[in-house]
């Protein structure tokens, strides 16, 4: 089980149809288009946050279920990006200090239940490419949102990243890396993939 995380528009479902189509892994796609509250959230933050969190934890766990069954899989975001979320929104005082102890209560017992990733995959961007990409996407609700908010959890996702062990971490910086349309910028990340794969021997392991 491969996870690929980094903040939004950095790439991710890019990368994970890419590994889907050259490394034969099974996609477990991040729930956009069926999340009932995601452009409610990015309106008023301070009334959506928990509920927010709370389905994208009951969806996290979901596919850490269904992916642990399965030899090749691949998700787009982890259950531990969740918490960084969540943390910063605590911080910024959208989330109560209730709401985000019954969350932490509920991500300590959920965590114990998941197995973790064989690799993390961590794309990482600055604030201005992530905010180009998220641009040219055009949600509206992420257009609404303020740079401050990209900037914030940008910065909250770069100091998590120093610390996470979890999992091994191959982390790639795309700021100049056009994996969705440049071959050779394409071919670059997949070899880097299919390198830590051997280096951590995940083929053998999946046979
Ligand atoms: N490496 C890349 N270089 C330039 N644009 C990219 C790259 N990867 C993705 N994009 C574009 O950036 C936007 C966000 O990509 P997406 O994969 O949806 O990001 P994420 O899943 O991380 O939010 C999309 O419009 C996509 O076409
Ligand atoms: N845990 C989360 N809290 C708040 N918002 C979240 C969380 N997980 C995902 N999101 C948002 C961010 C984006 O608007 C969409 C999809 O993420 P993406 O990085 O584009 O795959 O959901």
């Amino acid at each position: 089980m491969i996870t690929i995380d980094g903040v939004v528009g950095v790439g991710k479902s890019t990368l994970m149809n890419i590994m889907v189509e050259e490394m034969g892994y099974t996609p477990f796609q991040e729930p956009v288009v069926n999340n009932p509250i995601l452009d409610r959230f990015y309106y008023d933050r301070e009334r959506y946050s928990f509920p927010l969190q709370v389905f994208f934890l009951n969806e996290r766990f979901k596919h850490i279920k269904n992916a642990s069954k399965i030899e090749k899989a691949v998700l787009d975001r982890s259950i531990y990006g969740d918490v960084i979320f969540a943390k910063m929104l605590n911080d910024a005082g959208e989330m109560s200090n209730e709401e985000f102890g019954i969350y932490k209560d509920l991500f300590a017992n959920m965590i114990e239940h998941c197995q973790a990733p064989a690799l993390m995959i961590y794309l990482e961007a600055s604030t201005e490419e992530a905010v180009r990409r998220i641009t040219n996407r055009g949600r509206s609700y992420e257009l609404d949102t303020e740079i401050a908010y990209w900037e914030r959890l940008n910065k909250e996702y770069r100091q998590y990243f120093e610390e996470y062990e979890a999992s091994p971490v191959l982390k790639i910086n795309v700021d100049n890396l056009d994996f969705e349309n440049n071959p050779e910028d394409k071919e670059y990340v997949l070899s880097l993939i299919r390198e830590e794969i051997a280096r951590l021997k995940l083929d053998d392991e999946n046979k």
